[in-house]
């Protein structure tokens, strides 16, 4: 198998006021997946994103991005990594063409090798790419941060909370072109405090929760791990109270003909609930169930991990 395109090992933060974001994280992110990193506010994830990028300083430990270890090489690190800012900053009064051939420039980018148009018709930036940075609307400034992080083609693209504050519809455009640029094999990375989104979009996903990492798993792993099931099911009379003897869980009345039953996946089976219904003398019409999703495991993770 080939190296992975980050690997992290026993990455430690403590800022120079004491705090300690990071307490040694173990990660390993697969080239050409599409990886979650998820964790509430101030988990650590954009302090190990920054590590990586060069912009904050390592406490301990160490990490090699596409193969470079951050340390022994520093240049190569850093081309192999693009990233998307949390924080919208710009030169007012730079264009977005002038915005990424400066980039380019910082990159070392040969002119020749330049594709600043072709950059900014993939986030359909064309039209806007003579006129200033500041009459862009919030959308079109996200979009030309995306293209700012790629000006130096890089296998890796890092998201640092992308879609915080915008709209769905630019939210659904972005994630169009970065699963686009994943489908060619870039390496995306995103971080989100949108569960939903992870579970849409990452084949992989770990949790950070105060500095360590709590999971990492295929995502659907992730999600086979939540414990708890509801199993819908729509009986055969009215009812006025949800029975309350079934001994299978809590059960709760929707409505006067449907009975949600949530249950511990380990404890039972499906079958069984079903039985004590049959057993209790209730008919059954029709049945279903929910498993859980990334927000359960997400809480049941963050929730059980002392600060
Ligand atoms: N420059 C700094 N000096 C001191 N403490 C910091 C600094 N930057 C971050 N921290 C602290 O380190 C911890 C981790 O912060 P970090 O920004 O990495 O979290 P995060 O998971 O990215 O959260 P968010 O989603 O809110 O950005 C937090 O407790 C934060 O307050």
């Amino acid at each position: 198998m080939s190296e992975p395109a980050i690997s992290i090992r026993g990455l430690e933060k403590v800022y120079g006021n004491g705090k300690v974001a990071l307490h040694g994280i173990d990660l390993d992110i697969p080239r050409g997946s599409m990886f979650g990193l998820l964790g509430p506010n101030g988990a650590g994830k954009s302090t190990t994103i920054n590590i990586l990028a060069g912009l904050v300083n390592k406490t301990a430990g160490s990490a090699r991005v596409w193969g470079f270890d951050i340390d022994a090489n520093p240049r190569n690190a850093k081309a192999s990594i693009g990233i998307v800012p949390q924080e919208i900053v710009f030169d007012a009064f730079f264009t977005p063409f002038e915005v990424l051939e400066l980039q380019a420039g910082l990159y070392g980018v040969p002119k020749a090798q330049r594709r600043t148009m072709d950059i900014l018709r993939a986030v359909r930036l064309e039209d806007k790419a003579n006129a200033y940075a500041r009459t862009l609307s919030g959308g079109m400034k996200r979009r030309l941060l995306v293209a700012k992080a790629l000006v130096h083609n890089p296998p890796i693209l890092v998201l640092d909370e992308p879609t915080a504050g915008v709209d769905i519809e630019l939210r659904q455009q972005l994630w169009a072109y970065v699963r686009e640029l994943h489908s060619y094999g870039t390496t995306v990375v995103l971080t989100t405090h949108y569960l939903e989104e992870a579970e849409a979009l990452c084949d992989r996903i770990a949790i950070i929760n105060h500095g360590r990492v709590v999971a990492n798993d295929e995502t659907r792993t992730l999600l086979a791990t939540a414990q708890e099931k509801v199993v819908v099911v729509t009986i055969d009379r009215d009812l006025d109270l949800a029975p309350d003897h079934l001994g299978v869980g809590k059960v709760e009345l929707r409505g006067t003909r449907q009975l949600a039953i949530t249950y511990d996946k380990r404890e039972r089976q499906a079958g069984a609930v079903l039985h004590a219904l049959t057993e209790a003398g209730l008919g059954i019409v029709d049945v279903s169930t929910q498993e859980a999703d990334l927000e359960d495991v997400f809480l049941s993770l963050t929730r059980s991990v002392a600060a």
